[in-house]
């Protein structure tokens, strides 16, 4: 993306696509920021409530929505004369959205995803989604991602986020108008740690919500969480993303706003399955999507390529297959790492990693960076 395009105008027009919680707690951020905000919602009824009441009484109760705002089904008005597109759906319908709009985008402008999940069957990222099927340069797409429980936000609790993109003047510009006086943006250009960070922050905070539904306490949880962080920071460096990115608000940040509000998806469906409900209930009891079910098979795939442990996600699954009862889940006692054929991971697996694991961590972005070095 050039200097110039980067940019940003007085009043820049934005689209977003997606009204569920976040799109529309997002258009409002961006309002409030000072952008004229074009919603797309797939029902009509939904974008006429939205244009003319100001209101999203489904997903936002009791929140008025600015006045920048407008809604439309039809996807090619929405899109027409866009300088931003934010896209916020369900991650696994994302390639079927995207097909629909590829003709229309309108071109050389940023595309920001705001989705925390991964895709069933090909194992992408939302970011490596919009760029293959976009067939755009990854300079032009960023991803938003942090501690952002939409209904919080739309209240106008103040918080904040990171806006990534391997540019840093998209990232720069995107953020710039991701910021107003409750939604602080920051920027950075580790794109794969940041996505990864929301993705896995969610199967953790499912964990949680098992632990919570049985009835186990704060230690419990609290060890699941910071060796949850581990499992995060181990998995998102194997793919090439900075450990720091995992200790900031796109990691730990969001791990903690996730893991311990009731406002969670995801941690509600980790309850419900904690009480006993099995997983095609409370699929069928969700009103909203709650991305970790869908990313927990893609996820421990990916880590089972790059050889890296995750015992707590590796729990949660067999918990949503039905082959883990949910009161004997404590991965992080788990010690089938003990019977593995590499000595070093033996010893890791009976240590506590807090530090351990950030400083292992280190070592393989840096052996990575070395070798790059070697190879070019
Ligand atoms: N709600 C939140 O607090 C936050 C959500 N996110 C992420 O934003 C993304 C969107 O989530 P939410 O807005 O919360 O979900 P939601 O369930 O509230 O809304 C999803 C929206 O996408 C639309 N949609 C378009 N195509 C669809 C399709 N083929 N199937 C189903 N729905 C379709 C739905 O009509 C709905 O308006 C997710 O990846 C989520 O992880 C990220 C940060 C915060
Ligand atoms: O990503 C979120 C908060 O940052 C929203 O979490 P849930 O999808 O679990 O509601």
């Amino acid at each position: 993306m050039s200097r110039a395009a980067a940019r940003v105008p007085v009043r820049p027009r934005v689209t977003v696509l997606g009204a569920g919680s976040w799109g529309t707690t997002f258009s409002k951020v961006l309002a409030d920021g000072g952008s004229d905000v074009t919603l797309w919602a797939r029902r009509p009824e939904l974008a006429k409530e939205i244009r003319e009441a100001k209101r999203n009484s489904d997903y936002l109760p009791g929140v008025n929505l600015p006045l920048a705002i407008t809604a439309t089904a039809d996807i090619t008005a929405a899109l027409k004369d866009a300088q931003f597109v934010f896209v916020s759906v369900p991650s696994q319908s994302l390639r079927q959205n995207l097909e629909q709009i590829r003709e229309i985008i309108p071109a050389d402008i940023p595309v920001i995803s705001l989705m925390k999940g991964v895709e069933k069957g090909t194992g992408l990222r939302m970011s490596e989604v919009l760029e293959s099927v976009l067939e755009i340069d990854r300079n032009r797409i960023a991803v938003a991602s942090g501690p952002n429980l939409a209904l919080e936000i739309a209240k106008e609790q103040p918080t904040a986020a990171v806006v990534s993109s391997t540019n840093l003047e998209t990232a720069e510009a995107v953020a710039k108008i991701a910021t107003n006086r409750y939604f602080r943006s920051f920027v950075n250009t580790d794109v794969i740690g940041t996505e990864f960070g929301g993705v896995l922050k969610n199967l953790i905070a499912v964990a949680i919500g098992i632990v919570d539904g049985v009835g186990y306490g704060e230690n419990t949880k609290a060890s699941i969480i910071t060796r949850g962080l581990v499992e995060m920071t181990d998995f998102a460096v194997a793919y090439g993303g900075h450990p720091e990115t995992l200790s900031g608000l796109a990691g730990l940040g969001d791990l903690i706003a996730t893991s311990g509000s009731s406002l969670s998806r995801n941690n509600t469906a980790g309850r419900l399955l904690g009480q006993g409900y099995s997983f095609a209930d409370v699929v069928k009891s969700m009103q909203q999507t709650a991305e970790g079910l869908a990313s927990v098979a893609p996820v421990l795939e990916l880590a089972a390529a790059k050889g890296v442990d995750m015992p707590i996600c590796r729990q949660v699954s067999e918990v949503l297959a039905g082959t883990l009862d949910p009161k004997d889940i404590a991965p992080h006692l788990t010690t089938d790492d003990d019977s593995g054929p590499q000595g070093e991971r033996t010893l890791d697996a009976r240590q506590d990693h807090g530090g351990a694991a950030l400083r292992r961590s280190l070592k393989r972005a840096f052996d990575q960076l070395r070798n790059r070095g070697r190879s070019s």
